[in-house]
This record gives structure tokens, C-alpha cells and sequence, in this order.
């Protein structure tokens, strides 16, 4: 049967990027996914504020809702120091299974913790089996209306200390204004809107940093 697109991209990743070098797949994706078929990979443009962010913060523990192919897990796992980790939690078989092999290929997998099923499973999860405390940094691109419920479901874990950082992505598009509304407007928490431009094209879009205060 005809290949995913998700599988295309990979294949052009497989043949053009080099194995062990996170760089040269993270262009390799760019490349295939603004010339080739577009895909909905955070990109290089909010890619440098996510870089930024993860440089910032340089987080021991590291959480990724939404893996999809992987993209954003090379890109926030090839900066993390010795002994720090990424969870990166996607429920579609499919592209966790993309996303595996991406992050295997980059070479980054003693850092990345690919974890199958729905966030919200998850999350409540993290302390025990993943033998999570609390998390320094999440990155939220999943579904965009389940951006609040599990940012409420991170807080009712225990999951995020003073000083936790949240970084969402798709603020104007596909655009989570209910997120915006709740986290705005939460005393808990102090944000930064990152303008910036949706992935591979020059729709405008931003990325949201919030602070957790404790
Ligand atoms: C709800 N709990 C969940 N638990 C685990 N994984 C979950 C998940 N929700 C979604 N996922 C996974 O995250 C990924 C979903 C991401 C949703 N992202 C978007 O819809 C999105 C969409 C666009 C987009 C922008 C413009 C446009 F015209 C079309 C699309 C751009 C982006 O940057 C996006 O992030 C998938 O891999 C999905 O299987
Ligand atoms: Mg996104």
C-alpha cells in the first residue's frame, strides 16, 4: 500500500541526512518539508526560539507533548547535557514508530525517552513508573485543545516546580486561544509571547513561553 507522508519523510531522512549527526536531520526535514510536502515539524524559524528556550533553561528533566515524526525531540535532545533526559509522549502507533527511528537515526536516543499513548494517561504517570519529580522544561504541540487540560493536569501531578518552564507552540495558527485566556490570566504563571512564522510558510505564528512561579 502507498507510503504515509510521515514515512516519505523519514525515507528522505534515511538518505540524505548522516546517521549519529542530529544537525544534518533536522535539515534534512526542514529541506524535504519546505520544498517537498509541507508537515507540521515546529520548523527552523521557531525552531531557534525553542533552541534558545532549551539553551536558557539547559533542563535535566524534559517533557515533549506531540512527538510526530521526532523533529523537535532531535532538536531539544542535541542540546541537552550529559545525563539529562527527554519524555516525549505520542499515542499514534504510526508516527511514534516514525519517530523512533528518527531519533535512532539522529543518535540521540540515550537521551530520549519515546513514550506510546495519550497525554493525559501519561502525565499522571511520570512520578512512578518514569520516576519523574518535577519537570524543568515541556514543550506542548500537540492537539491544540488539550494544551490547558494538560497543562491543569501537569499542576494537579505535582509535576511542575517555581521556576518550570512551558513552551507551546501554534499561538495565532492553528491558534489555542483558550490556553492563551487560561495561562494569561493565571497569577501562577508569568508568559512571554514569541512572535514568529508558522513552519515552512509566511503565515504569521508564535510560540508562548510561561513560567511556572510556584
Ligand atoms: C491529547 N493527547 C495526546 N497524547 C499524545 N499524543 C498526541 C496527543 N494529541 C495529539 N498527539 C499527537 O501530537 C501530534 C499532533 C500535533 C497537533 N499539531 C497540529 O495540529 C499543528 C497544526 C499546524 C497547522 C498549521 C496550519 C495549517 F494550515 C495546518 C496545520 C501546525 C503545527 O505546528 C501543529 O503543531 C500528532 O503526532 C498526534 O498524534
Ligand atoms: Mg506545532
Amino acid at each position: 500500500m502507498n507510503q504515509s507522508k510521515e514515512q516519505r519523510i523519514l525515507n528522505f531522512v534515511l538518505q540524505n541526512a548522516v546517521r549519529g549527526d542530529p544537525c544534518s536531520v533536522i535539515d534534512a526535514i526542514d529541506t524535504y518539508c519546505s520544498q517537498k510536502e509541507w508537515a507540521m515539524n515546529v520548523g527552523n524559524e521557531k525552531g531557534l526560539i525553542l533552541d534558545k528556550t532549551v539553551e536558557e533553561i539547559n533542563p535535566s528533566v524534559a517533557l515533549e507533548l506531540g512527538t510526530y515524526c521526532g523533529y523537535s525531540a532531535v532538536r531539544i535532545a542535541r542540546l541537552l547535557k550529559a545525563g539529562a533526559r527527554l519524555l516525549t509522549v505520542e499515542f499514534n502507533p504510526e508516527f511514534a514508530a516514525i519517530a523512533k527511528q528518527m531519533i535512532e537515526f539522529a543518535g540521540v536516543q540515550d537521551k530520549v525517552t519515546l513514550i506510546e499513548g495519550p497525554s493525559e494517561e501519561i502525565i499522571p504517570q511520570l512520578k512512578k513508573k518514569y520516576e519523574v519529580d518535577t519537570l524543568d522544561f515541556v514543550f506542548v504541540d500537540h492537539w491544540k485543545d488539550r494544551y490547558t487540560p494538560d497543562t491543569i493536569l501537569l499542576q494537579e501531578c505535582s509535576l511542575l516546580r517555581k521556576g518550570s518552564v512551558l513552551l507551546a507552540d501554534n499561538i495565532i495558527v492553528p491558534g489555542a486561544p483558550e490556553f492563551v485566556n487560561y495561562i494569561r490570566n493565571n497569577p501562577r504563571f508569568q508568559c512571554t509571547n514569541y512572535p514568529s512564522h508558522l513552519e515552512y510558510m509566511k503565515v504569521q505564528d508564535a510560540m508562548e513561553k510561561a513560567v511556572f512561579l510556584g
